[in-house]
């Protein structure tokens, strides 16, 4: 395992201290939006309730906006990068060199996100951890020091630079279905089988090894002795350190969060362990088809948008739960109100 090294100790402390600091310091829900987006809500030419989580979803962007108009009008989609070394445990159905083809394939706008975002009128980023170099494997070292996973975290946080109203986080990377069911292990305990699954679709004998080497890695790194930010840093990869940054610096800018598949979802619970309300102003997009998910947000008390059986990744299911809080909003903001129509309202 690589040590805490000396350049960890920087002018304020330990970098780790840094985000231990914006966690504590979290803002809560604006429940004055809240209430104006009920009384609203109350006069809209629909039976009351009859939107179901439609009308949910907007209180939601009110009450982490902070805003009795919410808006979606610059909402991203961003997709972080990141290649891992335990690939050479033979632990995904496709080799590492998906990566830098895929970021190419981003860019020229061939894959299903760039459909997804021209669809529902989404902007999307990308940004590439490094990814020509593999963090270490984790079955025989730690991923991250803890100034990189620190910087790291730093950098996600620049996913919300240059304004933006809602955050859909996603990610790419090959091998990191291991990374996150070795998060969720060193989370959560049990054993490697009730978090492993066949990512990108692996025969039953790869998800076999791939158990074995996730209870190598947490076994290996003591489950990060009890503390996330160590089961972080010692399990990475660098975009699940970067997700939970982008995870943490939206909530102090007031940018509600959609969080996406099994994979973002890990770095969403490196957050919830330190801080039981820190994904209070996260949704869950979907119920990814990699088994664990479900557990998972079960644990985390998330009940998903949606479930399409998608295992895609790079943000796919939170475009399209985005699609669906655009809708909810237009909804809340230009139906006409029972008053404005002339539509008679409820009898007894
Ligand atoms: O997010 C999910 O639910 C999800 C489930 C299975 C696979 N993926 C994607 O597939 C890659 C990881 O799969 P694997 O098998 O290489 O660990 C990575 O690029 C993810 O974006 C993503
Ligand atoms: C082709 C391919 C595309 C992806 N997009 C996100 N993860 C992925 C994994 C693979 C293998």
């Amino acid at each position: 395992m690589s040590e805490r090294s000396s350049e960890a100790a920087g002018p304020t402390g330990l970098p780790f201290d840094d985000i231990r600091r914006l966690v504590a310091q979290m803002p809560g829900p604006d429940e004055k939006a809240v209430a104006a987006i009920r009384a609203r809500d109350a006069e809209l030419t629909k039976p009351p309730g009859s939107l179901g989580r439609l009308e949910a979803l907007v209180e939601w962007l009110a009450a982490w906006q902070g805003s009795t108009r919410p808006m979606v009008e610059r909402p991203l989609v961003a997709i972080f990068a990141a290649s891992h070394g335990v690939t050479a445990r033979g632990i995904s159905a496709f080799p590492d060199s998906v990566n830098r083809q895929m970021l190419d394939n981003f860019s020229a706008g061939g894959a299903a996100i760039n459909q997804l975002c021209a669809a529902y009128g989404l902007g999307l980023k990308v940004f590439d951890l490094a990814i020509d170099q593999p963090t270490p494997d984790i079955s025989a070292e730690a991923a991250l020091s803890e100034p990189a996973c620190a910087a790291t975290m730093a950098y996600g946080m620049e996913a919300i630079a240059g304004g933006i109203d809602l955050l859909c986080v996603g990610e790419m990377g090959i091998g990191n279905t291991t990374i996150a069911a070795a998060i969720y292990h060193a989370l959560y305990g049990g054993q490697p089988q009730d978090w492993v699954g066949p990512g990108t679709g692996l025969d039953h004998e790869g998800v076999r090894r791939k158990a074995q080497v996730i209870g190598e890695a947490v076994a290996l790194h003591r489950a990060g002795d009890g503390d996330p930010l160590e089961v972080l840093r010692r399990l990475g990869g660098r975009e699940v350190a970067a997700i939970a940054g982008a995870i943490l610096a939206a909530r102090h800018q007031r940018v509600p969060v959609i969080l996406d598949g099994f994979v973002t979802t890990a770095a969403a619970a490196v957050l919830h362990a330190m801080d039981a309300r820190a994904l209070d102003h996260c949704l869950a997009a979907h119920c990814s088809a990699e088994p664990a998910h479900v557990e998972v947000l079960r644990r985390l008390n998330k009940t998903p948008l949606l479930d399409l059986g998608m295992r895609l990744g790079e943000g796919s299911g939170a475009a399209i739960a985005a699609g669906i809080v655009k809708g909810a909003l237009a909804c809340w903001r230009d139906m006409a109100t029972f008053e404005s129509a002339g539509v008679a309202t409820k009898g007894t």
